[in-house]
């Protein structure tokens, strides 16, 4: 089975020291860039980001271990598959990604036909939060003794990527000319954020049916954040659609850079300016279009993180100021009047289920 080769995506690489630079010359060429990359893919890669790769190392490394407990032991953190409750580990199969199919009998029947995506989530908030009246819904992780050190460093990570998805909200308001650099920002409270991390762990599984197209590792999607931030080992397989060539192509890791991509809220406020990207995971570039690959080759486990940046629940997702003109993307239909709270558990909604019982774990296809 051999597919024609296809070329990367070509997204551009920013570096973040650039686009904060004190000279006014050099940030303001990174800023075109972004503004330029938002527009034409909706992704850029961000190097010298201030995370550091160090961090992002370690983080990968808490996921191996905690995806490399026993069922057991992660079912003490499990997702109940309730929207409004959107936390713990999920299994195989109990989350479903769809893109716009908004009825839910038809998500129920692609649950049922659709091939499983083998992949399982740790799905998290702020973890500062305990939950109480005002804040965001506490974290379900595992107890301390089970896996010790863990909420130290999901603190230290979440202060540092929601510093640095604040830092990129500012580039994008001096993009937009204005004088409050902090706008986008203020739609965020840091003591009730609502911005959430999903640590996703795919599963080894035969390369065969992600060659053919016949599945995915993760469906094809648009996030539905205003920013999202990911991080993704080096084994590849992200890949990013080409409106213009009507295809996908791979986004290839590299090393000490992060992905920043728009997601559908900031679409929405940008009035399609943004882009909002489909993107999904497949095999590694050289397993997918190789032509050396047999029905018996496997893939092997990979490990992304993501942040999703949002605001506040109860801001309403209309165009920001400077963004009056009508941009060329539109890649969801969105009611009108929605908030950032109703986009995200409609779409938290389909993706779950709204507490049914999450079917058993599956085995790999
Ligand atoms: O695993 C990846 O590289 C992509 C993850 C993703 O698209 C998401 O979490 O929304
Ligand atoms: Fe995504």
């Amino acid at each position: 089975m051999t597919r024609t080769y296809v070329e990367p995506a070509n997204i551009p690489v920013i570096d973040f020291r650039a686009l904060s630079s004190e000279n006014v010359e050099e940030r303001k060429e990174a800023l075109n860039q972004l503004d330029e990359a938002f527009q034409t893919y909706g992704f850029i890669y961000l190097s010298n980001h201030i995370i550091g790769q160090k961090m992002v190392d370690e983080a990968l490394s808490w996921s191996k271990r905690f995806f490399h407990l026993p069922t057991e032991v992660k079912e003490l953190c499990k997702h109940n598959t309730v929207a409004a409750d959107h936390r713990g580990w999920a299994a195989v199969g109990t989350g479903i990604v769809s893109q716009d199919v908004w009825d839910k009998s038809e998500i129920d029947e692609m649950r049922k036909s659709a091939p499983v995506e083998q992949k399982e989530i740790l799905e998290m908030g702020n973890p500062h939060s305990k939950g109480g009246p005002g804040e965001s819904i506490a974290n379900r992780l595992l107890p301390e003794d089970k896996f010790p050190g863990f909420r130290a460093f999901l603190e230290k990570w979440w202060d540092t990527c929601f510093e640095q998805q604040l830092l990129v909200l500012r580039a994008l308001c001096e993009i937009l000319g204005y004088s409050d650099l902090d706008y986008l920002g203020k739609q965020q409270d840091p003591s009730r954020s609502r911005n959430h991390m999903s640590w996703l762990y795919y599963l080894s599984q035969p390369v065969s049916p992600l060659k053919s197209g016949k599945s995915n590792r993760l469906n094809t999607h648009t996030d539905f954040t205003q920013l999202t931030l990911l991080f993704q080992d080096m084994v590849g397989g992200l890949e990013i659609h080409d409106d213009k060539a009507g295809i996908f192509r791979p986004v290839l890791p590299k090393p000490g850079t992060m992905i920043v991509h728009v997601g559908d809220m900031l679409e929405k406020q940008s009035n399609g300016k943004w882009k909002s990207a489909l993107h999904h995971v497949s095999a590694p570039i050289h397993l997918k279009y190789g032509d050396e690959t047999t029905d018996e080759d496997t893939v092997v486990e990979r490990f992304s993180m993501s942040f999703y940046g949002t605001p506040q629940h109860e801001v309403m997702i209309e165009p920001i100021p400077g963004c009056e003109t009508k941009g060329k993307w539109r890649t969801l239909e969105w009611e009108p009047n929605m908030t950032a709270g109703a986009w995200i558990e409609k779409r938290v909604a389909l993706e779950y289920g709204d507490g049914q019982q999450a079917p058993p774990v599956v085995a790999a296809a």
